[in-house]
């Protein structure tokens, strides 16, 4: 089974382009199947901001006490999960949302229970949930919350780049794409068609990657060290994908020969 993870950023729920559901059905008619794990960023901002609940990060990661645990749970799993599975819908895809808990098919432990509350990174990945989709060629999408390995019932909030590397990883994944608002790793305006990780490193350094990019590298580079040779980042605006021709910055492991 050829399976392809597809991060979907909250950045770009509202603007999927009909192409990125044409890039979706051309990847199932050649034999791909999607797995989709979303995010939820500005959502979840926009109910805490509603509950006037201060919005509070950490090197790029939600500080979550419970009452923000609440939120992001019912944002992520109530809201922006449900808009993606209509939008798939809509479109002729089948699919089915599943909160990542479900049947612990996203399991976390604390990064930092003091510091950060309830936030989570993924040590185990419950395949057999997923792969029972799969063998349907219906698409799982899945929400980046994790129950805890430690208490039983409780669960986590995990960033969705970091949670779609591990599901990639998981399921030995032919490719990894992180769809997000811009075209790709974007250089003074211009795109960057293919990047290695020095390349990444050294953007990093210079400031050229920043914020909300710096998570999607990183996940990127972890998935790569895996066997999965291609990671990309993509527009969600844009069509991705046709015919085997793939648009975006494409992260690879290999070092370029001069
Ligand atoms: N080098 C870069 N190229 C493109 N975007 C970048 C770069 N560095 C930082 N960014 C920012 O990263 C954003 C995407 O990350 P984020 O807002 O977290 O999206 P998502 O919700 O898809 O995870 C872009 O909109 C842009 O503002
Ligand atoms: C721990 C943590 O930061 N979790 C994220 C989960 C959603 C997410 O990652 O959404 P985007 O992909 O839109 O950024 C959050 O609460 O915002």
């Amino acid at each position: 089974m050829k399976t392809i993870v597809l991060k979907c950023g909250g950045s770009v729920l509202d603007e999927l382009s009909p192409a990125f559901f044409d890039g979706l059905r051309s990847l199932l008619e050649d034999g791909y199947i999607p797995v989709l794990v979303h995010g939820g960023g500005p959502a979840i901002n926009s109910m805490l901001s509603l509950y006037q609940i201060p919005s509070k990060f950490q090197n790029g990661l939600r500080v979550t006490c419970e009452k923000t645990m609440e939120v992001v749970e019912m944002v992520l799993s109530g809201q922006t999960n449900r808009q993606l599975v209509r939008l798939l819908e809509h479109h002729d895809l089948i699919a089915v949302g599943l909160n990542g808990s479900d049947g612990k098919c996203l399991q976390a432990e604390y990064i930092n229970k003091e510091e950060l509350g309830f936030v989570g990174q993924i040590t185990a990945v419950n395949k057999k949930m997923i792969e029972k989709l799969l063998v349907d060629r219906i698409i799982p999408v899945i929400t980046p919350i994790a129950a805890s390995m430690e208490e039983t019932g409780a669960r986590m909030n995990v960033n969705a780049d970091y949670a779609a590397a591990a599901v990639a990883k998981a399921l030995n994944a032919e490719r990894c794409l992180f769809v997000t608002n811009v075209d790709g790793i974007l250089v003074e305006g211009q795109l960057v068609e293919e990047a290695t990780e020095s390349d990444i490193q050294s953007f990093i350094a210079d400031g050229h990657i920043y914020g909300g990019m710096i998570p999607k590298v990183e996940s990127a580079l972890s998935v790569l060290g895996n066997g999965i040779e291609k990671v990309m980042i993509v527009s969600g605006k844009k069509a991705f994908y046709q015919s085997g021709i793939w648009t975006g910055t494409a992260i690879t492991s290999k070092e370029r020969v001069f």
